[in-house]
């Protein structure tokens, strides 16, 4: 037996381990948000409309849902490690970033239709594409690796510190992106993005050299167990059990009302508060800051004491309790979206706080990759592919009240740009179905862990 202690015995190096994965998630945060409050420019300088702007937001999810690649990226994360598929997962981000920027700052595409869309729109929408491939293998392969290095220690907590971290790109992206869109071009954002990640590469590769000493301190591979290892017909076993569908349903949901608000959110507060363009990132910059403290203080809780289940049906009440604060037409003062925005902000750090470290009670370890992108598939479907789109379409179908020319300063010159008005009503309670869809599934799962005993009310090692 060997007498070598396992480096993540050692506090500092399993939190720097963290630290260096974070970095990956923070840049690709920014980039994923970063065209949120780029909505009336686009509209404005480059002439799309809320169905193109949806068109290439939704593109996020389809490679990864119509091409499998969440599936696929789950697998590659079972058998061939975390290292190959961080290492993957960034190179992707990094080349679907560099495509966007390309598509945003040529002029070659000016005027042009590929298959019936916009050639701008359609390159931007593939380099998202493939940017979200990367961002949701990075996702899941960051969680496993939490898993591997914090398994019998502060694993909710380093969850919810990673998701942070994240979030503090989602914050950068929002209340930064319209002014360096502006000072430079609408192009500029995507710019920074590569750069970034560029750097979550590096950060990475110091990752990997980390992990490898980790391998060393054990005496065997990250998979080294042939009983450890994932198995094809490992997926059935998975689907065939209630509690992850529950789990899956709200994710998929709880999301719905989140991701795709965040994409329209500060269109919303130029549209429905009144706030200028430039500034209209700000007020929902804050809901990704304040998860960034809440975030790891609910994980900590969760560690501590448990009630997981009861801190993701909390969450769930709070996002839908938000939306209807911002859906009554007549409130329309800027406090109220301040206001709106927190309790959002709690909602959206209650929830992820206790689902993501609740998964490995209802999965096996070995089936975790796959478990995790099984339920980012459905993710992607509903959440980050068409709830998107359907926000767009339904404000060009249904919400148009008119569009005017107007003069504004860009990177230092003077443009006639269009400024199209909506009325954010209908939008916005389609946002609080969903949340009381993710209420309903809250609560049934509620049920079935008392009735399965898969100990999502109880503390970090007290479960089976
Ligand atoms: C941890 C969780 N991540 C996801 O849900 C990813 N599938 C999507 C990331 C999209 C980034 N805007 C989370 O962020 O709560």
């Amino acid at each position: 037996m060997s007498q070598t202690t396992s480096l993540r015995e050692q506090k500092t190096v399993r939190w720097t381990a963290m630290a260096l994965v974070s970095m990956g998630m923070l840049c690709g945060y920014y980039v994923a948000d970063v065209a949120s409050p780029l909505k009336p420019l686009l509209e404005g300088q480059l002439g799309w409309t809320s169905t193109e702007y949806g068109f290439y937001t939704g593109a996020y999810g389809w490679f990864n849902v119509f091409l499998g690649m969440l599936v696929v990226g789950g697998i590659v994360l079972d058998r061939l490690g975390a290292r190959l598929t961080g290492f993957l997962a960034i190179a992707f981000m990094f080349l679907g970033t560099a495509a966007q920027w390309w598509a945003l700052a040529t002029t070659s595409l000016a005027g042009s239709q590929w298959l019936g869309v916009k050639a701008q729109v359609l390159m931007a929408a593939l380099g998202y594409a493939l940017f979200g491939v990367g961002i949701e293998w990075f996702g899941i392969t960051a969680t496993k690796i939490i898993v591997r290095w914090f398994k019998g220690h502060e694993m909710a907590l380093a969850m919810g510190l990673q998701v942070a971290v994240g979030r503090l790109g989602t914050a950068v992206a929002l209340g930064s992106g319209a002014a360096i869109a502006v000072a430079l071009s609408v192009a500029g954002p995507f710019m920074v993005g590569t750069l970034a990640l560029a750097f979550g590469l590096v950060a990475f590769l110091f990752f990997a050299s980390l992990d490898r000493r980790l391998d060393a301190s054990e005496r065997g591979s990250e998979s080294a167990n042939p009983e450890d290892q994932f198995r094809l017909s490992d997926i059935g076993g998975i689907l065939s059990d209630r509690g992850f569908w529950l789990l899956t349903g709200l994710c998929a949901l709880f999301y719905s009302a989140v991701f795709p608000f965040l994409k329209y959110a500060p269109d919303l507060m130029v549209q429905k508060f009144g706030i200028e363009e430039r500034l209209s990132g700000i007020i929902p910059s804050l809901l990704p800051f304040g998860t960034i403290l809440l975030t790891p203080f609910f994980g900590n809780l969760y560690d501590r004491k448990g009630k997981g289940a009861t801190i993701m049906l909390l969450g769930a009440l709070f996002i839908t309790g938000s939306h209807l604060l911002l859906a009554v037409p007549f409130l329309k003062f800027w406090p109220v979206a301040v206001v709106a925005v927190l309790l959002l902000g709690v909602g959206f750090s209650l929830v992820p706080s206790a689902m993501w470290p609740s998964v490995p009670k209802i999965v096996e370890e070995r089936r975790l990759g796959t478990a995790y992108a099984l339920i980012f598939f459905i993710q992607n479907l509903v959440a980050l592919m068409g709830v998107p789109y359907l926000i767009g379409w339904v404000l060009d179908r249904f919400c148009l009240r008119g569009k005017e020319t107007v003069t504004q300063e860009i990177a230092g010159k003077l443009e006639e740009i269009v400024r199209v008005h909506y009325d954010y009503t209908l939008p916005m309670l389609l946002f609080v179905l969903f949340g009381l869809l993710a209420v309903g599934f809250a609560l049934a799962m509620k049920a079935e862990d008392r009735r399965r005993g898969y100990g999502l009310e109880l503390p970090a090692g007290n479960v089976k």
